[in-house]
């Protein structure tokens, strides 16, 4: 299959598994090609670490499951910390809420922009994720942006053994809004390939989020809870195909 590879009509050939992310990212967004091209473009080279003849397969497979389970771990600590601090009785929920949470690992290999006269080219468009949490890490390249309350959008430079946490709509909701999931997006300012993993701490399929309300400790915002897990279901389809459930 082809589909439209930039704006100068450029054609480029996508391998079946590109083929099944654009699908689904097209679902997931109506239609929307031009926001669905930038994801593809960042699955585009992790499709290929899947090849199941690669070399690599039998070690990476270890030290992704390894990964994976450290950052199970970071994860509930990280969310154990976080609802600590929302006061309430937040707090006391974390064992009957989040004890059923499980992750997605995405490895994300960002190929380098081709020459434009543009200085930074998208990775990956703005969007929140649907995840209570996220942990990414970023190679030395850098482009990680988060968008601050007032719109400015913010480099998360890259430093030696630092991970970043973004807060996920999952657990916006969650918080009835106490939490604000981060607007972030990729770009690319270099010409170089760019390398990054992140890891989506979700809650179990079945929860239904319109249940673990506390209306009593907060106000009940009505759009935050039209987060149903039909929604939630049908997202996480999606990334499972094209992540590692952990
Ligand atoms: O590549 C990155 O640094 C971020 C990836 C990301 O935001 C995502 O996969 O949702
Ligand atoms: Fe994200």
């Amino acid at each position: 299959m082809d589909f439209k590879g930039d704006e100068s009509g450029v054609k480029k050939t996508m391998s079946p598994c590109d083929v099944e992310a654009l699908k689904k990212c097209l679902e997931e967004h109506k239609g929307d090609h031009l926001k669905c091209q930038s994801h593809v473009e960042a699955f585009r080279s992790s499709c290929s670490l899947k090849k199941p003849n690669s070399p690599l397969q039998p070690a990476s497979n270890e030290i992704l499951k390894d990964y994976g389970s450290k950052l199970s771990c970071l994860s509930r600590r990280v969310i154990e910390i976080v609802i600590s601090c929302l006061g309430g009785n937040f707090e006391k929920k974390f064992e009957s809420e989040f004890s059923n949470c499980h992750g997605y690992l995405r490895i994300i290999n960002y190929s380098p922009p081709e020459c434009t006269a543009e200085k930074e080219v998208e990775g990956l468009g703005m969007h929140t994720d649907m995840s209570c949490i996220t942990i990414v890490y970023q190679d030395e390249v850098g482009g990680l942006q988060v968008r601050s309350k007032e719109g400015k959008w913010m480099d998360i430079n890259p430093c030696e053994e630092t991970l970043i946490v973004n807060i996920g709509d999952l657990m916006q909701a969650w918080s009835n809004g106490k939490l604000r999931s981060s607007e972030h997006r990729v770009v690319l300012k270099q010409r170089v390939n760019r390398f990054s993993l992140a890891f989506f701490w979700c809650f179990e399929d079945e929860k239904n989020l319109e249940q673990t309300a506390d209306t009593e400790l907060t106000v009940m915002e009505s759009h935050l809870r039209s987060y149903t897990s039909k929604i939630r279901e049908s997202y996480e389809k999606s990334i499972v195909s094209r992540s590692i459930v952990m």
